[in-house]
C-alpha cells in the first residue's frame, strides 16, 4: 500500500462477494461428549456495498455462522462442512484474514488511551512499515475518525466506568472497536451484535456508521438482537435463523411478504422483526413451516432461473445440490434471492443501483464488480458449476486476495509502539501510580518507625536488623506481585485479541512491557530504600547501600514474576491472589528467620527460594561491618551473631550471583508461562 493509496478515494473500498453453500457446523459438547449440530445446511450470500443482518432467537446459531464465515471458529473437535467462496474462489483462511476483519461483541480497549491514540496504535501495528509514510498513516487515522463520526471525541480518553475513569460513551466505544479494524481498510467487516448493550440512539449511531461503510463498497455482515424500526431501515439483506436452520434469506424489503405468503402476516404498525421473533419463539410449528417455505422458494427460484435461461442447471450447480436442498435463494445465480418473486423482481437492478449510489461518481470497483457479477449471471454467461467463480477470467484483478509477502511491521518497531503504549498507560493511571508510590512510601516509613535507629546491643540490635530486612522482603514481595495480578486482569483480553490478530508476538509484548516496568520497579525500590535505610540506620556506606538496592531490586523483579505466573496460570484474579499468597507465605516461612532449623521435608523450598539467598546476601553485607556489645560490655563481631539458619554457606558475591541467576530463570519461566497460556487458550 502506498501513501497515495491512503487518500480519501482509497476509502472507497471494494467489498468481496461471500457465498456459503450447504454449510453445517458440528461440535462435540464438552459435558455430554455428544455431537451437536449448531448450524445445518445453510446457504447464503453477502454482497459488496450491502449490509447483511443476521437475526434469530438466542441459540439460533447467529454467532456461530458469523464465526464460520469470518474464519473465527476454533472450538475443539468442531467439524465444518460445505463450501464457502470469496469472489467465487474457495476461501483461503490466511488470505481471507488480510481482507476481512471481525469486530467482537465486547469492546476490548485500553481505557487510559484516547480515541485517536487507540486508532493510531492500531494503524502503526496493522499497516506496512515500509512503503507507507508516517504522515499517510496519520491521515488514514483522521479519515477513519471522520468516517466513524469520532472526530469530535478524538482526544477523549476511552475510560472505564468500573474504575471511575470517565471517558467516551458506549456507542462511541463500539465505533472505536470498528475503527481499530477499519484502519487496515478491510473489504469485509463481520460484527457480532454491534448494537447490543447500547440505548436506541447509540445503537442507531453505530448502525448508521456501518451503513456508510457498506455504501462505500464494503461487505458488511452483522448479527443483531431486537432491532427497532430505525435500525431495520439500515438493513439491505436479512437472514433469519432458528435452531441452526435458515427461515429466510434475501432482501430485507421482501421479508414481510415472505412471512405473509407462509401464513404469518405482520400486523400494521408492528415492527416486523418483533413480529418475526414472536412467531418463531411462540409457535414451534412456525419454524418448520417457514424453513420449508424458504427451501421451496429457493428451489423454485432456482428452477425458474434455469428455465428462463439466466443460467443452466449445471452452471447453477443444480445437479450437484438438488439432492441436498438446492442452490441458495441468495445465490447470484438465482437472480438475486427474491428477484423472481413479484414483490422484489428488480433485485439485480436494485443491486446495481446500490453500487452506483455508493460509487457516488467515483470509480468503485467492488460495487461495479458485484453488479457486473450479478448481471453477468442474468445474461446467461453463468459461473462454473459448483465452483462459483473460481475459474472466471473476468474477476476484477484488483479484487484478488492480497497477502503481503513478509511481516508488515518489523519487531523492533512493534516493540517501540508497544513500549510507548505501556508507558502512556502507566503515567495516565494516576490512581495506580499514586497508590503504588503511597504503598512504598507508607511501608518505608512504617518499617523506619518500627525499627527507628538501630542500637548495637547484643540480642536487640542484631535481632532488629534481621527482622527489619525480613519485613522489608515481606513488603517488597507482596506489593509488586499483587500489582502484577491486577494489571494482568486488565491486560489479558487486549493481549489475547492482539495476539489473535497477529499484531505482534508474545516476546514483543514481553520486551515492551518490561522495558517500562523494570525502571519503574527499580525507582519504587529506590524510594523505599532511601527512606527506610537511613531511618533505621543501616551501616552508612555507599557500597552497602548499593548492594541493598541491587539485591532488593532483583528480589522485587522475581516477586513480580511470581505474580505474573500465578495470574497467567489461573483464570480469575481471585484464584491468582489465593495461589500467590500461599506461595509467598511458604517462601517467607523458610527464609531462615522464622525457623531455627528447617524441617527436612522443606529443605528443598529453602534451597530453591530467592528469599534465602537475598536474605543471606543482605545480612552478610550489613553484619560484616558492624559489631555488637554484650551484656558484660564485650564486643562481638557481627558475623559471629548471625544465626546459622540464615547462612547459605556462600559468600556475599556468590549469594548475589545466585539471586541474579534466579532473576534470569524467573524471566524465562514467565515468558514460557505466557507462551503456554496462549497456546492452551488460557488467556
Ligand atoms: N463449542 C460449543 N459447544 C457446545 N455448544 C455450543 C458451542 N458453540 C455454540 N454452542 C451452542 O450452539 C447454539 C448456538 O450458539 P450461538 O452462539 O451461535 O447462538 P446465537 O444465536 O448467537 O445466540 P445468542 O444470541 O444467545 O448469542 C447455542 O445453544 C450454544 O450453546
Amino acid at each position: 500500500m502506498t501513501a497515495k493509496s491512503t487518500g480519501s478515494s482509497a476509502r472507497r473500498k471494494q467489498g468481496a462477494l461471500i457465498e456459503w453453500h450447504d454449510v453445517s457446523y458440528t461440535v462435540t459438547d464438552q459435558v455430554t461428549k455428544q455431537k451437536k449440530t449448531i448450524i445445518s445446511n445453510m446457504y447464503g450470500l453477502a454482497q459488496p456495498g450491502r449490509l447483511l443482518a443476521i437475526m434469530g432467537p438466542s441459540g439460533a446459531g447467529k454467532s456461530t455462522l458469523l464465526d464460520v464465515l469470518a474464519c473465527n471458529n476454533s472450538s475443539q473437535g468442531a467439524a465444518l462442512s460445505g463450501r464457502i467462496t470469496v469472489d467465487g474462489a474457495p476461501r483461503a483462511a490466511r488470505q481471507f484474514a488480510f481482507i476481512s476483519c471481525y469486530v467482537q461483541q465486547k469492546d476490548v480497549l485500553l481505557s487510559s488511551a484516547t480515541v485517536r491514540e487507540v486508532i493510531h496504535t492500531a494503524a502503526l501495528l496493522k499497516l506496512p512499515y515500509r512503503g507507507m509514510a508516517a504522515a499517510a498513516k496519520r491521515e488514514l487515522v483522521e479519515a477513519t475518525l471522520k468516517e466513524l463520526d469520532l472526530a469530535g471525541c478524538a482526544d477523549t480518553l476511552i475510560g472505564d466506568e468500573t474504575i471511575g475513569l470517565k471517558g467516551i460513551s458506549g456507542g462511541q466505544k463500539r465505533r472505536v472497536s470498528v475503527g481499530i479494524e477499519l484502519v487496515k481498510d478491510p473489504r469485509v467487516l463481520f460484527l457480532d451484535e454491534p448494537s447490543s448493550g447500547l440505548d436506541s440512539e447509540m445503537a442507531l449511531g453505530v448502525m448508521s456508521s456501518l451503513v456508510r461503510l457498506a455504501r462505500k463498497g464494503r461487505t458488511v455482515v452483522c448479527t443483531i438482537h431486537q432491532p427497532n424500526s430505525d435500525i431495520t431501515d439500515c438493513f439491505d439483506d436479512y437472514l433469519l435463523l432458528a435452531g441452526g436452520r435458515t427461515l429466510y434469506g434475501g432482501l430485507w424489503s421482501g421479508a414481510v411478504d415472505f412471512f405473509a405468503r407462509a401464513g404469518y402476516s405482520c400486523p400494521s404498525f408492528k415492527n416486523p422483526t418483533d413480529y418475526f421473533m414472536s412467531v418463531i419463539t411462540r409457535d414451534e410449528a412456525a419454524v418448520d413451516t417457514l424453513a420449508t417455505a424458504y427451501a421451496k422458494l429457493r428451489l423454485g427460484l432456482l428452477a425458474e432461473a434455469a428455465d428462463e435461461g439466466r443460467a443452466t442447471a449445471s452452471q447453477l450447480g443444480l445437479s450437484a445440490t438438488a439432492a441436498d436442498g438446492g442452490w441458495s435463494t441468495y445465490s447470484t445465480a438465482g437472480g438475486g434471492a427474491l428477484s423472481a418473486t413479484p414483490q422484489s423482481s428488480s433485485r439485480l437492478a436494485e443491486f446495481a443501483a446500490t453500487a452506483e449510489a455508493a460509487d457516488d461518481g467515483e470509480e468503485m470497483k467492488g460495487g461495479g464488480t458485484a453488479a457486473a457479477v450479478a448481471l453477468d449471471v442474468e445474461s446467461g454467461s453463468g459461473r462454473g458449476s459448483g465452483g462459483g467463480y473460481a475459474d472466471r477470467a473476468d474477476v476484477d484483478a484488483s479484487g484478488a486476495l492480497e497477502e503481503p509477502a513478509g511481516p508488515l511491521v518489523p519487531v523492533w518497531f512493534q516493540v517501540g509502539v508497544l513500549t510507548a503504549r505501556v508507558w502512556r498507560t502507566w503515567i495516565r493511571s494516576p490512581v495506580m501510580l499514586a497508590s503504588e508510590l503511597v504503598q512504598y512510601l507508607f511501608f518505608a516509613l512504617f518499617v523506619g518507625l518500627m525499627y527507628f535507629r538501630f542500637n548495637d546491643k547484643l540480642g536487640e540490635g542484631d535481632f532488629n536488623r534481621i527482622a527489619c530486612i525480613w519485613f522489608s522482603f515481606a513488603v517488597l514481595c507482596f506489593t509488586p506481585s499483587y500489582t502484577a495480578v491486577t494489571s494482568w486482569a486488565a491486560e489479558r483480553l487486549l493481549l489475547k485479541r492482539e495476539l489473535d490478530q497477529r499484531l505482534y508476538g508474545i516476546n514483543t509484548y514481553y520486551l515492551a512491557r518490561y522495558a517500562v516496568l523494570l525502571p519503574f520497579e527499580m525507582a519504587q525500590c529506590a524510594l523505599f530504600l532511601c527512606v527506610m535505610y537511613f531511618f533505621v540506620g543501616f551501616y552508612p556506606s555507599a557500597a552497602n547501600f548499593f548492594i541493598f538496592f541491587a539485591v532488593l531490586s532483583m528480589f522485587q523483579i522475581i516477586s513480580e514474576g511470581l505474580g505474573v505466573c500465578c495470574a497467567v496460570v489461573t483464570k480469575t484474579p481471585t484464584s491468582a491472589v489465593i495461589m500467590l499468597t500461599f506461595v509467598l507465605l511458604v517462601l517467607l516461612s523458610f527464609s531462615g528467620f522464622l525457623t531455627v532449623k528447617t524441617p527436612v521435608y522443606f529443605v528443598w523450598v529453602q534451597k530453591m527460594s530467592f528469599f534465602t539467598y537475598s536474605f543471606s546476601a543482605l545480612l552478610d553485607t550489613e553484619f560484616a561491618k558492624i559489631s555488637f556489645v554484650g551484656a558484660e560490655g564485650q564486643t562481638v563481631p557481627g558475623m559471629e551473631v548471625l544465626p546459622a539458619s540464615v547462612d547459605t554457606g556462600l559468600t556475599t558475591a556468590q549469594n548475589i550471583g545466585v539471586v541474579a541467576a534466579q532473576v534470569g530463570g524467573m524471566e524465562l519461566i514467565k515468558l514460557a508461562a505466557l507462551h503456554l497460556a496462549y497456546r492452551l487458550k488460557w488467556l
